[in-house]
């Protein structure tokens, strides 16, 4: 993490981080505070791209604080990016791929050097708590990392094939993966230098030219990495950074038929409909989906019960509830579901709220007004149909009156059939039931389209049975450091099954590169 420091950050490790970490995180965050407001353009073709029209990036803990002006880049932009990476291809496919490791390698190096700035601006732009931001930042260059390890474990991934059991004949035989082309990432505002990060990482150590296209709330974080990689070296048109809507210019980049594969990160609506239009072409192209989560943590009554109360609380509120594998939905067994919910509003009341950039919270802001919205509409809904433990309101007084705060929310006693047990609300409510065995927690547990992340608290033999049977991606047992959040690359690879994970491989992992080629074998015959 540092040269200094023999901490290695993760999100298992960020609860007890050395001094050094707060006070070099307030140094960069003065510092970044300084110098608010400038206007950012896109880069394309390794040159500064303007657009008529604007945007302004917020802090969602402040809305009259404004970070930053973005381009609001237009259809042309998008085209203009393709055809960058498209005349990049040639050059940069057929750059030894020990180069090519060479350079990403060196833009991870920038982003540990960079690590306090950026995450003082993920802290900022996403209203991420100061070790999560730090985390997202230590996480992306650690992706780059194992997506260099990878291919040099794998020698490049060109392998010797078996020969021909020929006569007069030397025939040899080689695998070799190649890249597809221009790779589009698509990424989301939750983990935009992780999400952005990981997926450009792989798809330019394969050797596929990039086009970046971050998030409307978070075309910040996402610009500082870009810069990382233009200041390691990787050539003009090799990587494109564009801004703007997803309607527009991201639809615009997902109908080009010269874009030769995407990794979408993001909602399971938007997910879908890009999968659906990205098929209206004359071949099947290479579609990574990383989609929501609906995630479950199950309590057996053999569970260490302080374990599974502050697994469940961290993951249920840990960025306000916007990640991805967010614990949204708890069953605990009946014999100790009264202990455990007690623990867990205690646990839940004594979060801090407030200003994420501060010392002692944890829960900053939601991100836009529009999270905002949904969170009092889903706590009206659950006041009337559930019994709401904890929280269902937002907060307006004070130091909250800019942002957008809302309160850490636990709901019990919500029917088994209301809709709101199978929609990712993507805001802190965790709705919680008391089951009678745990067979019953598997079948409501697996009973959603999602299967992203999931949590057990048990005994040695109910864990065996729990990793056997449930329906997700990524698992965890008896985990304190969260239930179901905080995978981290090379020691939990992500990704989601069913309707949150359409590759079934998944990222930072050992079969994750081999998604961004296409095998090609290669015969050579030789009259002896
Ligand atoms: N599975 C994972 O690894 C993972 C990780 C993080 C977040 N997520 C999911 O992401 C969602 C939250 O993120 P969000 O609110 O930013 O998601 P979102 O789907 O609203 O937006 C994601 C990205 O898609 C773009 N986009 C929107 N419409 C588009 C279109 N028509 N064409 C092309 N691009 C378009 C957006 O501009 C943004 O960059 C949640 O559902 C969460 O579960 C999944
Ligand atoms: N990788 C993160 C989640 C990313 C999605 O939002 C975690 O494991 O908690």
């Amino acid at each position: 993490m540092t040269a200094e420091s023999p901490f290695k950050l993760t999100y298992a490790t960020m609860f007890n981080p050395p001094e050094e970490l707060h006070t070099r995180f307030e140094e960069a965050l003065a510092k970044v505070k300084a110098g608010l407001g400038k206007e950012y353009g896109m880069i394309i073709d390794g040159k500064e791209r303007f657009a008529d029209e604007k945007f302004v990036d917020h802090n969602p803990a402040n809305t009259n604080e404004f970070l930053g002006i973005f381009q609001k880049g237009t259809v042309q932009d998008a085209h203009d990016a393709v055809a960058a990476a498209k005349k990049a291809f040639y050059k940069w496919s057929h750059t030894p791929w020990q180069e090519r490791v060479a350079l990403i390698r060196k833009a991870a190096d920038l982003i540990d050097q960079r690590i306090f700035e950026i995450g003082a601006a993920v802290a900022l732009e996403v209203g991420k708590n100061r070790m999560e931001a730090l985390g997202d930042v230590a996480e992306t260059a650690d992706l780059f990392r194992y997506a260099c390890d990878s291919m040099e474990k794998n020698n490049g991934f060109i392998v010797e094939m078996g020969r021909d059991p020929l006569t007069g004949f030397q025939s040899t035989n080689f695998s070799v993966l190649r890249p597809y082309g221009v790779w589009l990432v698509i990424s989301p505002f939750n983990f935009p230098a992780a999400l952005t990060g990981g997926p450009s990482a792989a798809a330019l150590v394969t050797g596929n030219t990039l086009i970046m296209k971050p998030a409307t709330d978070t075309p910040w974080t996402a610009r500082l990495l870009a810069e990382c990689l233009r200041d390691a070296g990787i050539p003009d048109g090799v990587f494109n950074y564009v801004t703007g809507p997803g309607s527009t210019l991201g639809q615009a980049l997902i109908d080009h038929p010269d874009i030769a594969g995407v990794t979408f990160t993001g909602s399971y609506d938007v997910g879908m409909k890009i999968y659906r239009d990205f098929a209206q072409s004359r071949w099947v192209r290479p579609t990574i989906l990383e989609l929501g989560g609906k995630n479950p943590a199950i309590v057996s009554r053999h569970a260490n019960l302080e374990d599974a109360a502050v697994g469940i609380v961290r993951s249920a509120f840990g960025l306000q509830g916007q990640k991805c594998s967010a614990c949204s939905r708890v069953f605990i067994e009946e014999p100790v579901y009264d202990e455990l919910v007690e623990r867990l509003v205690a646990l839940t009341n004594k979060l801090t709220i407030g200003d994420p950039t501060a010392r002692n919270v944890y829960m900053g802001p939601v991100i836009n007004a529009s999270s905002y919205r949904d969170y009092q509409n889903f706590a009206e809904e659950l006041h009337q149909s559930g019994r709401v433990l904890t929280g269902g309101k937002i907060l307006t007084e004070g130091e909250y009156a800019k942002g957008y705060f809302v309160t850490p929310t636990l709901v019990a006693d919500l029917p088994a059939d209301h809709r709101l047990w199978q929609v990712e609300m993507f805001v802190p409510i965790t709705t919680i039931a008391k089951v009678s065995n745990l067979e019953e927690a598997m079948t409501r547990a697996n009973e959603v389209m999602y299967g992203l992340t999931a949590g057990f608290y048990g005994s040695p033999e109910e864990v065996e049975w729990f990793f056997d049977r449930i329906e997700a991606g990524v698992t965890y047992a008896n985990r304190p450091q969260g239930a179901t959040t905080g995978a981290w690359p090379g020691f939990q690879p992500f990704g989601g099954w069913k309707a949150s994970g359409a590759s079934g491989k998944n990222a930072g992992g050992v079969y994750y590169l081999p998604l961004y080629m296409h095998e090609q074998i290669r015969t050579l015959v030789k009259r002896l």
